[in-house]
C-alpha cells in the first residue's frame, strides 16, 4: 500500500477505518477502506470475493461510490487468519450530514434551497434504484454515507452494505453508536425476510431531514425509535399493515392516532408531502419503490437531464 499517501481519517470511525488518501504516482484523491476479512483455508472466501466484484460492478454507477481497485495485504507474518483487504474508492469532499448540518448550525443557518433537495433526492433514488435492480440492498442509508461534490452538486451512495460478506456490526468497530434513526420499523420489529423497502424508509427519513435540518425520527433505543415513529404516524394496525401484531417483536403499545404528515415538514410542497407519505408506509408492500418515486409528480419541475 506504499502506492498511496495516506492522509488523514475521514468521519472519525463512523465508516470503520476510511482514510483520505493520494496516489503517489498520479496525485489522485482516494478513499482507502481498510476491511479485515475472515480467512478459511483456502483464503479469501468466496462470499466475499463475490461481494467485492458486485460492489465493483454496482459502482459503475454514476449515483454509487466509484470502487477503484481492491489491494489485497497479506500481513499474516503470524500465519494469522486475516486478510487486509483495502477497497480504494474514488474521493468525494464532504457528506450529507455535515452539508445539513452547515446548514443548521454556524454563522449562517438556512434552509437547503428545494431544488437541491429535490436534486439530490432523485439522485439517492436512481442510486437506490440501480442497487435494488441488482437485488443488493444497502440496509444502512444515512446522511453520513451519502457523499457530496458540492461543486458539481452530485450526491453518491457510499458504504454499500456488504451486509452478507462482511458480518455487518451492530457496534461500527470503533464502538460508535449505530444509528438507528433510518431504520425501518419492519426491521427494528424483528422481520427477518425483509426487502428493498427497508431502504425506502430510509430515503424518506433521509428526505424529511433535508427539509427539516433535523432527523425525524431520532429515537436513541429500539424503543423509542418505534414510539417517535408511533407518535407520527400513529401506532400501527392489523388493518394498514397486515401481519404486524405477528412480527417477533411486537409488543402492545400506547395507541398514537396518525398526526398530518406537512406538521414534521411544513415547508414541503403538496406533492413533496405526498412522495414522502408514500416512502414512510407502514406496509413494506405498500411503501413506493426507488424507480416509481423517481416517476412521482414531485420532480416534474426537475431537469432530469
Ligand atoms: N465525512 S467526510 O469527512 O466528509 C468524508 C467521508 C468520505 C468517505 N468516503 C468513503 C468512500 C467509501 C466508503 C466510505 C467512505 S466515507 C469522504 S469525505
Amino acid at each position: 500500500m506504499d502506492k498511496y499517501e495516506k492522509l488523514e481519517k475521514v468521519g472519525e470511525g463512523t465508516y470503520g477505518k476510511v482514510y483520505k488518501a493520494k496516489d503517489k504516482a498520479t496525485g489522485q484523491l482516494v478513499a482507502l477502506k481498510k476491511t479485515r476479512l475472515e480467512m478459511d483455508e483456502e483464503g479469501v472466501p468466496p462470499t466475499a470475493l463475490r461481494e467485492v466484484s458486485l460492489l465493483q460492478m454496482l459502482s459503475q454507477s454514476l449515483y454509487i461510490v466509484r470502487l477503484l481497485c481492491v489491494e489485497h495485504v497479506d500481513t499474516n507474518k503470524n500465519g494469522g487468519s486475516k486478510a487486509n483487504l483495502y477497497l480504494v474508492f474514488e474521493y468525494l469532499d464532504t457528506d450529507l450530514k455535515k452539508f445539513i448540518d452547515s446548514h443548521r448550525k454556524g454563522p449562517n443557518p438556512r434552509p437547503l434551497p428545494p431544488s437541491l433537495v429535490q436534486s439530490f433526492l432523485f439522485q439517492l433514488c436512481k442510486g437506490v434504484a440501480h442497487c435494488h435492480s441488482h437485488g443488493v440492498l444497502h440496509r444502512d442509508l444515512k446522511p453520513q454515507n451519502l457523499l457530496l461534490d458540492k461543486e458539481k452538486g452530485i450526491l453518491k451512495i457510499a458504504d454499500l452494505g456488504l451486509g452478507r460478506a462482511f458480518t455487518v456490526p451492530l457496534k461500527s468497530y470503533t464502538h460508535e453508536i449505530v444509528t438507528l434513526w433510518y431504520r425501518a420499523p419492519e426491521v427494528l420489529l424483528g422481520s427477518t425476510h425483509y426487502s428493498t423497502a427497508v431502504d425506502m424508509w430510509s430515503v424518506g427519513c433521509i428526505f424529511a431531514e433535508m427539509v427539516r435540518r433535523q432527523a425525524l425520527f431520532p429515537g436513541d433505543s429500539e424503543f423509542q425509535q418505534l414510539l417517535h415513529i408511533f407518535r407520527l404516524l400513529g401506532t400501527p394496525t392489523e388493518k394498514q399493515w397486515p401481519g404486524v401484531t405477528a412480527l417477533r417483536d411486537w409488543h402492545v403499545y400506547p395507541r398514537w392516532e396518525p398526526q398530518s404528515l406537512d406538521r414534521a415538514v411544513p415547508s414541503l410542497s403538496p406533492d413533496g408531502v405526498d412522495l414522502l407519505s408514500k416512502m414512510l408506509k407502514y406496509d413494506p408492500a405498500e411503501r413506493i419503490s426507488a424507480k416509481a418515486a423517481m416517476d412521482h409528480p414531485y420532480f416534474d419541475s426537475l431537469d432530469k437531464s
